[in-house]
């Protein structure tokens, strides 16, 4: 069974409107070039910054979010709405994806459980706790190719999450993200390869495209890593899209042929979740 898959790395900027139609433009692109599912980038709506996330936040149900699954169910796509800053009962904000089925119906919500808290000497510096709470939800989703996981950008440099959700069943993992000019170059093509490798599952990575005078500076090079570790294509820094077809019988193949999940040593080491 094969999926075809549009990552869109579009220009995000201060008017959240205009991104919206932006990504409807994209998705409709991707659509009309026979997409299932559509991926949208980390904090589409509004510029990745502090300052921007409680402006720009609002409830699930809020106006991105009846835009975004009205388009789903026009364009007949999954919809991963990448992510945007959420506003909950409690006042608290997230950084949550929300996840529309070929219907508009709201199937998954995930939200960032690893928040963006790093100081690099000479490069990025970020705090995204000042102003966003940590989700506690690991997210996979069903759909009529497979399950689908859900981690959000920083969630990808924990290896046990992406595990998790590969043993919840995941052949794919999707990652709206915005790495920068510091972290980017030096760790985003190898994260990804990374956690395809260990997993032997597709995992798709989608940023905004670099806008250099932005409050931050998005790396770019959104991208579709195979269940082998290849790069099955990447873009640069541009506005652009890619369309990726995501053979899930190629993943049973390489997980049979190579059966790394299999012997894995249960009877020594285990990963369990919390709670459970
Ligand atoms: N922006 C992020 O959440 C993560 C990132 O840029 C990095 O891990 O590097």
């Amino acid at each position: 069974m094969k999926l075809k898959a549009a990552l869109v790395q579009m220009a995000v900027t201060s008017d959240k409107r205009a991104n919206l139609e932006t990504a409807a433009t994209y998705a409709s692109e991707a659509a009309e070039a026979g997409a299932d599912l559509v991926v949208l980038p980390e904090m589409f709506n509004c510029p990745y910054s502090n300052d921007s996330f409680p402006i720009y936040a609002e409830p699930e149900g809020g106006e991105s979010h009846q835009f975004l699954s009205k388009l789903a169910a026009r364009l007949g796509i999954w919809l991963v709405a990448g992510s945007i800053p959420e506003r909950t009962k409690d006042g608290k904000l997230y950084n949550t994806s929300f996840v529309f089925d070929r219907r508009g119906r709201q199937v998954a919500k995930h939200s960032k459980m690893h928040l963006f808290d790093i100081d690099i000497e000479g490069g990025q510096r970020f705090k995204e706790s000042d102003t966003l709470s940590p989700g506690s939800q690991i997210t996979v989703f069903e759909t009529e190719f497979g399950r689908i996981g859900l981690a959000i950008c920083y969630d990808l440099r924990f290896p046990e999450l992406a595990r998790m959700m590969v043993d919840q069943g995941a052949k794919i993992l999707v990652v709206p993200a915005a790495f920068n000019m510091t972290t980017g170059p030096a760790h985003w093509e190898i994260l990804f390869r990374n956690r395809a490798l260990d997993n032997q599952a597709y995992v798709l990575g989608v940023a905004p495209a670099r806008d250099v005078n932005g409050p931050y500076v998005s790396y770019g090079h959104s991208l579709a890593v195979s269940p082998w570790g290849d790069v099955v294509e990447m873009l640069e820094a541009a506005p652009g899209m890619i369309l990726a077809e995501l053979d899930l019988d190629y993943v049973d193949k390489v997980r049979r042929e190579l059966p790394l999940l299999q012997h894995r040593r249960h009877d020594i080491y285990t990963l369990k979740q919390c709670g459970l």
